[in-house]
Formats: structure tokens, sequence, C-alpha cells
């Protein structure tokens, strides 16, 4: 028996189908992510915290879920919109199906709603905050709720992301014919603040000989400096980043004693933020995988993957900071470089996950840091 469920906006706008997850309230930021895969690596992606993510592609759920794909150690978004979740999977990783892996998490998901009407009022409107209901209905309930949702705009989410305590990470690349995680032999000491780090960017340091530690967010810089590190990384998170004055003080540091640092979206912002600029919200974000974006150095135009509703003021940066990347969907600014310290920054997924892969060199380029830090 199929159990009713809503998704109410902020501005009044009702959709009505059908409960795919958990029973319950949810709210968030309403944003929406055009690729085709990758539902379980979106869902578990500590960046869409507080956010409740419709899928543009209808069919969601065909290849079901295996924890082999999970980017963190539980679903971070709050909740699930799609068009429509295929009967049964077929894939021979999947262990069990979307619904059934929502529920069990307590996620609360809606399809058999016009995905398409829904992403068009974000796009003309800007995101906005809506509340997902499922099992008992009161569209009043839910609609004071997602009035009552503060918006993303001041709120740090880092700090309540981010493990409780450092741990290290050896893992490398999933190995699929053994369908297993391979590791490399390390060489260079990385200390990675998380501010919502995805298992995908640790796997890939891991795979290029990246000794990874793993720190809270406001983890105090002087102990990430007491274990010598080759290089810092800043991770992907959720949230505003101009809040978090804690890891702009840190990474101020950083960039002072020309460590090699290199960041990953909310990590990117962070550093922008800590060399001096600016960081502004966008009207609807980019949340993709088919994001074109150019390489001002070389010219080359590369297909990204994307999460992110804030970005870069290029207007505010200052003299030392070079752009190194733009979007050619509008022109904002995804990626910048320190021309006077060995930090850089981007603003997409280098790290895919799910999305295409032409981006993962700037791993090699951090490498590269630090084994010449100059
Ligand atoms: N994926 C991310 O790190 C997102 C960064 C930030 N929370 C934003 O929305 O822009």
């Amino acid at each position: 028996m199929t159990e009713t469920a809503i998704l109410v906006l902020e501005d009044g706008t009702v959709f009505e189908g059908e409960s795919v997850g958990a029973p319950g309230l949810s709210v968030g930021e309403v944003v929406f992510n055009t690729a085709i895969t990758g539902y379980q690596e979106v869902l578990t992606d500590p960046s869409y915290a507080r956010q409740l993510v419709t899928l543009t592609y209808p069919h969601i759920g065909n290849t079901g879920c295996t924890d082999l794909d999970d980017e963190a150690g539980k679903v971070w978004a709050s909740g699930l919109i799609v068009r429509n979740v295929p009967r049964r999977p077929s894939n021979w990783r999947s262990r069990i199906a979307l619904p059934e892996w929502l529920r069990a998490r307590g996620i609360v998901a809606i399809s058999e709603i016009d995905t398409r009407k829904l992403t068009r009022l974000l796009r003309d409107r800007g995101a906005q905050n809506g509340a997902l209901m499922a099992g008992e209905i009161d569209v009043d309930r839910a609609l004071e709720a997602a009035r009552k949702f503060p918006g993303l705009k001041g709120m740090d989410l880092a700090k309540v992301v981010t493990t409780d305590a450092a741990y290290p990470w050896t893992e490398g690349q999933l190995d699929l014919d053994r369908n297993a995680f391979v590791s490399a032999t390390p060489k260079f000491r990385v200390v990675a603040y998380d501010f919502g780090v995805k298992r995908n960017i640790l796997r890939m340091l891991a795979e290029r000989g990246c000794d990874v530690t793993v720190v809270p967010a406001q983890t105090p810089v002087a102990d990430v400096l007491a274990m010598r590190p080759d290089g810092v990384f800043l991770s992907n998170g959720p949230g505003d980043p101009a809040p978090c004055d804690y890891a702009i003080a840190a990474i101020r540091e950083c960039i002072d004693r020309k460590i090699p640092t290199f960041g990953i979206c909310l990590g990117h912002q962070l550093l922008g933020l800590a060399a001096g600029a600016q960081t502004l919200k966008m009207k609807f974000g980019h949340h993709g995988a088919n994001h074109p974006v150019i390489d001002i150095d070389s010219g080359r135009v590369m297909i990204t993957s994307q999460n992110h509703g804030f970005a870069v003021d290029e207007t505010t940066l200052p003299a030392n900071v070079r752009v190194t990347h733009r979007s050619l969907f509008d022109g904002s600014n995804q990626g910048i470089a320190l021309t006077d310290a060995p930090a850089f920054s981007f603003q997409g997924h280098p790290e895919a996950s799910p999305g295409p892969h032409d981006v993962s060199p700037l791993f090699d380029r951090f490498v590269a840091m630090m084994e010449n830090p100059a």
C-alpha cells in the first residue's frame, strides 16, 4: 500500500505524491541536481546537510544501493524528491533497494511529483526553503515548518557535520573487479580538515601516496602544525563558508607558513575568505555532473561535478589571488591560486563521485606541490 507524502515550499506551493522513504517531517533548502546517476553518493554527501534534494533525472533507484557507495557514515541530505522509483533495482553491486535503504535510515522521500515543474520554479525564483512530510499529512504544519527554516545563509554547518575525533585514512580506490578498496604506499603526510569530507576525496589522496590524518573542523592550527604536515587539505562541506571564522583563521596561518594547501568546494570558498576575498549566495547554485568549466591557463574545457550554493565573489579578490577556473554556465568563479604561497582550490568536485573525472589531475597538482613546495 502506498502512503501519501507532500512537499511544501515556503511560497505556499504544495506538491502531492507518494512516500518512498520513512514517515515524518523534514525541512531544508530545496535544491535541484541534474546528475543522472549517483543518488546514493549525493544523499550521503555531508555538503547536502539541511537540503532537500530533487533529482531532475526521472528514474531514480534503478541500480539500488550498496554500502561501498556511501560518501560518509550516514545520509546527510534532509530528504529526497523524485519523479519515479522503479519497482525493482537491477545491478550486480546492489544489496538493497532505494526505498528500503531510505526507510532504514529514517529519511523522508517523495516520488510521483512533477520534478520538472519544481525545478523550473526553483530556477525562476531561486532556491527555496521547504518541508517534506510523509505518513500523517498536515499541510499547514508543513508550511509553517518550511517558513520557520532560517535558510542556509549565515549557517555554519561545518562544525556540525565534522568528525568528533581525528582519524587516519589509508584506503585507496575501489577495484571494481574485486569490489574492494586498494591502498598505496604513503609518501606525504597530509592533514585534512574535515568540514564535511567525502570519502572519495580521501581515497584519491591515499591513492596518490598521501598518509592522511582527518581532523575535526575546529582543530587549532597549532595542533595541525605539530603534525609537521607536507600538505593541508581543506574539504568540502555544507552551509555558508563566511561564518566559519575558526577555519578561516587556521587557513590564513597555513598560507602564511607556505604549507602546500589544496581546497575543494567549501574548502575553496574558505581559502578565498582566508586570502581576503568575500563569498556570496547564488540564486540556485550548481548541482549536477555535467557542468563545463574552463581552465584559464590552458584554455581547456572540462566537464565537472558540482554541488554548491555559495561562490567566491571574483570582484573581491585581492591582488595576490589569481583566477584559475570559471564556470561556462554563468561565468562564476571555479578556482583560485595564490601567487605568493603554494595554495590553490577548486569550486567543483575533482573527486567526482558522482560525475566525470576530467578534473582529477588537480590531486596530482597538490602532490606535485608537496614534492616541490618552492
Ligand atoms: N560541496 C560543498 O562543499 C558546498 C559548499 C557550500 N556549502 C556551498 O553550498 O556552496
